[in-house]
This record gives C-alpha cells, structure tokens and sequence, in this order.
C-alpha cells in the first residue's frame, strides 16, 4: 500500500507549523509561556502547531482522522486564557494564508476545535496520526534544538514519518557543531514505509537520500543524548559509551533531532535513558524511529546493533 497522498499532507503539516514555530521564537514573550498540570512548560507555539497540523491534515485528506497528539485545550479554555487564545488564533491564521497555502480565517473556537481533534486514543486497528507539535520545548525556549514530529500509523505499524527540525544545520553535526554562525538551518527529514530516509532543506529546495552511519567500530562512533540531564540519565550513558570504548564526547542535542542527525549519519548511536517513573509516550518516537530506520537502513543498523 502506497501513503504518498498521505507523505504530501504530513510535509505541507510539519512545514507550516515549523514556520509558525520560527516565527514565535524569533519574539518569545513571557505570556506565551504557561506551565502544565505536569510542571512541564508549553507553550503558544506547541498549541498553535497542534491546531495547524489538525487543519492541514484535515483539509487536505479530506477524510475522518484520528489524531493522538501531545496537547489539548483544557487550560485554554480556563478563565483568563482568553488573550492567549486569541494570539494562538492569529498564529494559526498568519501560518496558513501568508504565503498563499491557504485563505481562510479560523476563529478562537475552531483553533480550540483543531487542538482537540488530537485527543483519540488510537490503538492497533485502522490508521492514526501521530503527533508531538513540538518536541523538544525546552530545547524551543534555549534557542537549541527542537522539531515538529509527526507520524502515521496504519494497523499498529508506522508506515510514513515526518520530522520538521528548524534548528538543525543542513551540513553534518561531524563538521561545524550544532553552534557555527555559519550554519545554515531548517532540516525536513521524511520517511515513508519501504521507501529509505529523505532529507530536504525547510524552505523547500529538492530532497536528498540519507543513510545511517556505516561506522562499525565502536571506537569511531560518536554517539547522541538527551541535551537535559533530567531526561536521561548521562551517568549511565556514559559508563555505556565507556564500555563500548566511545572515545568521543556525547552529542547533547533536545528533542527528536537527534534521530534526524543519526538517520544522516551525523553520528552512529542514540542512548536514552529516562529516570525511573516517567512514562514515555508515543509522539516522542514514532516519527523518529521510521525516519532512522527508513526500511531499507534497518539492516545496517541492527547489524551494527549486534556488533556492539
Ligand atoms: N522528565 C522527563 N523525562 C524524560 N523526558 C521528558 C521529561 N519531561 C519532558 N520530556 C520529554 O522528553 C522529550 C525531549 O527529550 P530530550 O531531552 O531527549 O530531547 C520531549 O518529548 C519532552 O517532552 P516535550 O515534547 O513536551 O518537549
Ligand atoms: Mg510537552
Ligand atoms: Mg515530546
Ligand atoms: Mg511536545
């Protein structure tokens, strides 16, 4: 079974809302900041990529959807939210019509609609999307690394993945680090069942074939992690890499950038560990993980799986 029509809805997604993410960091206020029931921070741009993504998906499969994804409007539609509401609407708005995608105009009720179109549970039967509007939220409020993950899932299975990385040099971490002012950034990696790993730049030139690392020797290897220490545990990553005989430095990168780097090569091993008690979810890794092991780059990588 081919997704293609699918792989087109989920680019034009992830890309919008990656625009819409660019556009809020560039001027982050301290009223698009709120705090989770979890502690967790969430922010203007994580709803406001959610309700694009929702529309977009919708308008162009033009089908029923399920849609498990990460946030949902309970707090938004507390008292005094309502400022916050209205600027994640213009968001939404000015993402979708400015260059022309689209011309309409949601408002506040359709914004809180779409945020809450992710709330299905999913499940092993049928298709559902799969969606982390942004991933990485601390990595988003540092300026570092963060992505808009977005996957299919049809009878339990991925089948397509999209992973929109605006931070994210297009040439290799191997070669100017995360950091150069040099770099030029904007990765869109995507990956559709059978299909191998592609990667183009965010503002739309042509896609490139990736491949994993072919680094097979430890000692070569470089590997990646959590940025945050309290997401995984770099002691323990650590004394794994040492015992693998890694000779360099981790990679600390946010969020699932770190797959779309491994899926390019830019390093051969991802290690995380979450610290007891917390419950992963599946918006953190279904994108990632077709993007990484794109069908025809799994052999090689449990190959080097087995070697280690
Ligand atoms: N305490 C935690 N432990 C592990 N992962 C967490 C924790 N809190 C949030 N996360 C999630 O970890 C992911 C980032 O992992 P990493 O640190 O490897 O980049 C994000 O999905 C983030 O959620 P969110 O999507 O809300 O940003
Ligand atoms: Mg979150
Ligand atoms: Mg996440
Ligand atoms: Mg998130």
């Amino acid at each position: 079974m081919s997704y293609h029509k699918e792989l087109a809805a989920a680019k034009k997604a992830a890309s919008l809302a990656a625009r819409l993410c660019q556009n809020v960091q560039k001027a982050l206020l301290q009223s698009d900041v709120q705090s989770k029931t979890d502690k967790t921070p969430v922010t203007v741009a994580d709803y406001g990529s959610q309700a694009l993504v929702s529309f977009v998906l919708q308008q162009e499969l033009r089908a029923e959807f399920s849609l498990v994804a990460e946030e949902d409007s309970k707090d938004l539609r507390k008292d005094g939210a309502q400022e916050i509401v209205e600027r994640i609407t213009k968001l939404v708005n000015y993402s979708l019509t400015s260059d022309g995608s689209y011309n309409v105009t949601l408002s506040t009720e359709d914004v809180l609609k779409a945020i809450d179109s992710g709330r299905s549970e999913g499940g092993s039967q049928g298709q559902h999307w799969v969606l982390d509007p942004i991933d990485g939220t601390k990595g988003f409020l540092r300026g570092d690394q963060y992505a808009i993950a977005l996957a299919l899932l049809d009878g339990g299975k991925v089948v397509l993945g999209v992973l929109a990385c605006p931070n994210l040099p297009l040439t290799s971490l191997k070669d100017a680090g995360q950091h150069s002012p040099n770099n030029e950034v904007g990765c869109l990696f995507f990956a559709e069942v059978g299909g191998g790993t592609y990667m183009q730049p965010l503002d739309g030139s042509s896609a490139v074939k990736v491949q994993v690392s072919a680094v097979e020797n430890p000692e070569e290897a470089s590997f990646f992690e959590s940025y945050e220490a309290a997401h995984s545990m770099h002691d323990l990553t650590s004394l794994i890499a040492q015992k693998l005989g890694v000779k360099a430095p981790p990679v600390r990168i946010d969020s699932q950038a770190k797959y779309g780097a491994l899926s390019r090569g830019d390093g051969a091993i991802y290690l995380r560990f979450p610290h007891k008690g917390y419950r992963e979810k599946i918006w953190d890794h279904a994108a990632g993980c077709i993007v990484v092991t794109g069908m025809d780059q799994f052999h090689s990588i449990i190959g080097f799986l087995s070697k280690c």
